[in-house]
């Protein structure tokens, strides 16, 4: 309960009371951020089953182009157009779909011939320039003859450097790396065999002579993430080009204070396609938004309730502490004094003779008993007599020190303890100043009384080596100053008898 008496008991409790909260805060934040990463592995799998989704779209109408035009048949390509047409409907992800050939070098005058035959005058083969420049002779070209939608430009470009390095017995599809459109946007291309060879020694025997293309932009893989919780990035980049990045996508971007104090979370995994190498990574940086606001307001209420409690417990247990602490004194008080006139009482002088006995220290004792006090209390009441003992008890404090001992004996008795020795000169002189404090009358009301008294002195050890003797001493020579003064009232106390 010592503790209690400290003011410094209110930092401990809220140094407590921080230790809490801040127990409390983590253990929320961790919840959190366990919440938070099941939230990011949600949409991290949202994203990836919509890719796959759209690749598998992307390769279905690959394959249904393909299979379509290993039909044989005479090429006006308007059928092919009208086909082509019904993919990019069904398929929305497919920005676009090509037809390429190939060409032995000794054919391509007889091709570039047909080509023109077929409407369209300007076909030549060309490079990727912008100035389409001819180009240089080689084994095999491999223009783009067909495009829908129709893009006439691109007819004629040889993609020998796609389609050439497939080897001759593939089946397999190529995926271009990522370039820009003439309107800036990315897209990649994704290019297979025509024709199906029915046996593996059917394919390596016979080089494809048709290839098919589709044209992917790559933006809309990914939606915008604006009404996703800030901090997010998707990307999605080949397996085996980590710096080709296909798509990245991001939503509000977190502040400053976030990044620095809030963790990041990671993702990467491969997109599920048979034929495209992609892998998705989304990236989380949390930030504020990922505590919960009611949880906070909640946290805050309760803790903040928290607090004023242990404060007003505390400052309560401090004010009972107090109380009992003044009680004690209270009754202490009242134990060692007289309710009447606040001096010392009996017991407290006797404590004080004791031990200056005990201790074997020089002191002296003086009875001082009233006169005619009894008359006052009969002729004017107790009221009059408690009035006359507290002016008594006032008067005899001026004449003490401050070490000295004054009590109220009993009834009209006083007695005083003054430690340390004391000569015959410094008696006479104490006794005179006790007299004489009585000597003015004492008023009450209209009455004025007159109040003498008797006293005795007596001096540890000169008189008596025991309490009682001291006691006896004093006792007794107070009665010879009463017997004195039955004769004449301004007698001085007598000496002890025998000395
Ligand atoms: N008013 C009042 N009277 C008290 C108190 N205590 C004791 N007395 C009275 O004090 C009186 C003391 O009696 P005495 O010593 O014979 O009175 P006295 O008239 O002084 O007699 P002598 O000492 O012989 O002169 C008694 O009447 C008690 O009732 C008190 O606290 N208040």
């Amino acid at each position: 309960m010592g503790v209690l008496r400290h003011k410094s008991i209110y930092l401990g409790v809220f140094l407590a009371w921080l230790a809490l909260t801040l127990a409390v805060l983590a253990v929320y934040a961790g919840m959190a951020l366990s919440q938070a990463r099941q939230d990011h592995q949600r949409l991290h799998q949202q994203f990836q089953d919509r890719l796959g989704y759209q690749f598998a779209g992307i390769e279905t109408a690959l394959e249904a182009f393909a299979a379509f035009q290993s039909v044989p048949r005479n090429h006006t390509f308007v059928v092919d157009r009208s086909y082509a047409r019904q993919l990019l409907v069904r398929y929305p992800y497919v920005a676009g779909l090509q037809l390429i050939r190939r060409v032995p070098a000794a054919d391509a005058k007889r091709f570039t011939d047909a080509m023109r035959g077929l409407g369209e005058t300007d076909f030549r083969l060309h490079t990727l320039d912008p100035d389409r420049q001819p180009l240089p002779r080689k084994a095999n070209y491999y223009p783009v003859v067909f495009s829908e939608p129709a893009n006439p430009a691109t007819h004629g470009l040889d993609v020998a450097e796609v389609v050439g390095t497939m080897p001759r017995e593939s089946q397999q599809v190529i995926v271009t790396r990522p370039f820009r459109l003439p309107g800036g946007e990315l897209a990649y291309m994704m290019v297979r065999p025509a024709s199906f060879a029915m046996t593996p020694e059917e394919t390596r025997r016979v080089a494809p002579l048709t290839y098919v293309g589709v044209l992917v932009k790559t933006a809309p893989l990914v939606p915008g993430l604006s009404a996703f919780p800030a901090g997010l990035t998707v990307s999605v980049r080949r397996a085996d080009q980590t710096d080709t990045e296909l798509v990245h996508s991001a939503s509000a971007a977190a502040s400053a204070l976030e990044t620095r104090w809030f963790p990041r979370l990671a993702l990467i995994s491969r997109v599920p396609s048979s034929s495209q190498p992609y892998v998705l990574e989304t990236r989380w940086q949390l930030g504020w938004s990922t505590l919960d606001r009611n949880v906070l307001t909640m946290l805050a209420g309760v803790l903040g309730l928290l607090l004023l409690a242990l404060l007003g417990i505390v400052r309560l247990a401090r004010l009972r502490h107090f109380a009992r602490i003044r009680e004690a004194a209270k009754l202490a008080h009242m134990a060692a004094h007289d309710a009447l006139t606040g001096l010392s009482n009996r017991r407290t002088l006797d404590v004080a003779l004791d031990r200056s006995v005990a201790q074997n220290t020089p002191c002296s004792l003086v009875f001082l008993d009233l006169d005619r006090f009894k008359p006052i209390n009969d002729n004017h009441g107790h009221d009059a007599g408690d009035h006359v003992l507290k002016m008594v008890a006032e008067r005899l404090s001026l004449c003490v020190r401050a070490n000295d001992t004054l009590a109220r004996w009993g009834g009209d008795e006083f007695a005083l303890l003054l430690p340390g020795d004391m000569n015959a000169a410094r008696e006479r002189e104490l006794l005179r100043r006790l007299t004489q404090a009585l000597m003015e009358p004492i008023r009450w009301g209209e009455q004025s009384f007159s109040i003498g008294a008797s006293l005795g002195v007596a001096h540890y050890p000169q008189d008596g080596t025991t309490v009682k003797q001291v006691l006896q001493a004093a006792d007794q020579r107070m009665y010879r100053h009463k017997e004195a003064r039955r004769s004449n009232p301004l007698a001085p106390p007598p000496p002890l008898a025998g000395t």
